[in-house]
């Protein structure tokens, strides 16, 4: 992963100090100080990148945080603080990270339409108070002072340069650390998200304070580069504008940024040229928004997409076929040590909807080291089951514990943490993440030959193979490699061969039966597929109705006729017979 970091950055770093060295060489003194503004209104859109692009979340102020680190650095500029111009923008941007935090709190609880609304409507406040408040220098005319090193016009392009790689090639870092795929992982799905034991209030949170950070710091850089602002150059207008050309770009990727803030700072200039009204601009950003927002797809990922067709029309094919590549299974490590006896134990777990009873009183134990089936018709209660135990539901009577301990009380983050993880019926994978990211999300801390191992043990594609690329039925290979790679006490497994052939299911099921010998995790097995489930459980406990109406053996059970005529349809009347 490191090595796939460093590689991402080294190859970001190279393509900007490239494009930099060509700017400065062969553009006129005029098109750097454009170009300039360019980078500036780049690092915003990066900003924003990351809180929307990756994080799923709207926010329509983020030139309100450009606008409190760019007041920072007037401000230290006018009480001529010691430092500098660069100490001073590092202390806007971080100045901006509280206002980022606060903006993020209504996000936990918020989302789409109401987030949009609720970060538009401080948008509007800080437009006032910025307003009444005015820029630092702003009436006396004070310039913002560059440090001697960047003072020229092509000194501070330099400068922007260097600050527009170092964010590029940190968030390269950042987004392919845990954090970045649990940002991804929150927008897709955020229950699926606290399954692996991610905190989303955290992710959540982190991402506003990230993004506020990087915006506030593109404030900054704006107040040295104009010398003087004013409250129009982070108003709500601004920001709108900022959020219609990043979803029209894709601002998460670093190329995409730099186009977005070419648009942003070329197009007026084209306007201008042109005698036309500036405000064409934003109907035209509006509209792309538009389309992009209806295809799906940012002019970045349209690039990205056509890129790797044409690269892979120029990939060279082998000269001849190679010899089969003798495989030698990888060593998958010792199974995890848990605690003996019974790992889950539910108690009298009763579970209503409305007026609906879905589990009526339901105990089951799941001992450690085994596989314990849990089956019954559609509508049974299997799934509500396994939704009280890994804590997704807000309320249940009875009681759940893990190696003994209760669980009630517990969000599902905290649950998965303590070693209670699950699966989902359908699977819920972010799709931007690779095989490897997945994994490694899943399962925190774990090494790079093991990920191979696991993966390999599942039959599952590659780690650098993205999950977009992958089958249906892969994926929910994946899904199950993930939480089994966690080597938890306790699995939840909820219809993991759904989408598989007849042979896949079987071949699953042997896969499954020796996860506790292999991995040390016991599991408790959801599954319609009678054979994968004898294959697989040492036990079985069989729902109807929310309530449980058979347990033992598989053989026992499911050769009593209450079962058959409950779960197969069979009728008692003729087993009698
Ligand atoms: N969110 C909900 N709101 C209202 N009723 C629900 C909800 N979720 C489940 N139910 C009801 O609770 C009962 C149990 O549903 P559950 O999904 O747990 O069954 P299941 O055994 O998992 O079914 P399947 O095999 O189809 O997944 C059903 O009557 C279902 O209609």
């Amino acid at each position: 992963m490191k090595h796939a970091s460093l590689k991402a950055a080294l190859r970001t770093a190279l393509t900007l100090g490239i494009l930099a060295v060509l700017i400065y060489a062969f553009l006129p003194k005029y098109w750097i100080f454009l170009v300039t503004a360019i980078f500036i209104t780049g690092i915003a859109l990066q900003s924003l990148g990351l809180v929307t692009g990756r994080t799923g979340m709207i926010s329509l102020c983020q030139m309100s945080f450009a606008g409190v680190g760019a007041w920072v650095t007037g401000y230290l500029n006018v009480a001529e603080a010691p430092g500098g111009l660069i100490l001073w923008i590092v202390l806007g941007g971080l100045a901006a990270v509280p206002v980022g935090v606060v903006i993020g709190l209504p996000a936990l609880r918020l989302r789409g339409i109401n987030l949009a609304i609720v970060t538009l409507g401080f948008a509007a406040a800080f437009d006032t108070v910025l307003a009444t408040i005015t820029f630092p220098g702003q009436t006396a005319f004070i310039q913002v002072v560059r440090p001697s090193w960047f003072e020229s016009d092509g000194g501070y392009f330099a400068l922007v340069m260097i600050v527009y790689v170092a964010i590029a090639v940190a968030l390269e870092f950042v987004n392919r650390s845990r954090l970045g795929a649990s940002w991804l992982a929150v927008r897709h799905s955020e229950r699926a998200a606290a399954a692996h034991g991610v905190s989303v209030p955290m992710a959540k949170l982190s991402a506003f304070a990230i993004s506020a950070f990087i915006s506030g710091v593109s404030g900054g850089l704006l107040a040295g580069y104009l010398g003087t602002l004013v409250a129009e150059n982070f108003n709500m207008m601004q920001s709108l504008a900022l959020f219609a050309v990043a979803s029209m770009v894709g601002a998460h990727f670093t190329l995409g940024a730099v186009a977005g803030g070419a648009m942003i700072t070329l197009f007026p200039e084209l306007l201008r040229r042109l005698g036309l009204p500036q405000d064409i601009g934003n109907v035209f950003f509006a509209v792309g928004a538009v389309q992009a927002m209806s295809t799906g797809e940012t002019i970045s990922e349209t690039w990205v997409r056509l890129g790797s067709k044409l690269a892979s029309r120029f990939r060279r094919k082998p000269a001849a076929v190679a010899e089969p590549e003798v495989k030698t299974a990888r060593p998958l490590g010792t199974p995890a040590v848990h605690q003996p006896g019974v790992a889950l134990e539910v108690s009298g777990l009763t579970v209503r909807y409305g007026n609906v009873l879905a589990l009526d009183k339901v105990s089951l134990k799941v001992p450690s080291r085994t596989v314990v089936g849990l089956i019954g018709p559609n509508g049974a209660g299997k799934s509500t089951t396994v939704d009280a135990i890994a804590g997704f539901l807000p309320r249940y009577e009875g009681s759940v514990s893990l190696n003994g301990g209760p669980l009630e009380g517990l969000l599902a983050t905290e649950r998965a943490r303590l070693g209670v993880r699950r699966t989902w019926q359908t699977t819920r994978i972010a799709p931007e993440l690779t095989v490897g990211d997945y994994i490694r999300l899943a399962a925190p801390g774990i090494r790079p030959a093991e990920i191979e191992a696991v993966l390999e043990w599942f039959d599952c594609p590659v780690p650098e193979a993205a999950i977009a690329s992958v089958d249906a039925g892969s994926r929910r290979l994946i899904d199950v490699a993930g939480v089994v790679a966690a080597r938890p006490p306790v699995l939840l497994l909820d219809e993991p061969a759904a989408g598989q052939s007849y042979a896949e299911a079987l071949k699953l099921g042997d896969r499954i039966a020796s996860i506790p010998e292999v991995f040390g995790s016991a599991v408790l097995l959801i599954e319609h597929d009678m054979d994968l489930v004898r294959k697989a459980c040492s036990d079985i406990t069989v729902f109807d109705f929310g309530r449980v109406i058979a347990n033992g053996a598989p053989q026992t059970v499911l050769s009593s006729p209450i079962v058959q005529k409950a779960y197969m349809g069979v009728e008692l009347e003729e087993q009698v017979a």
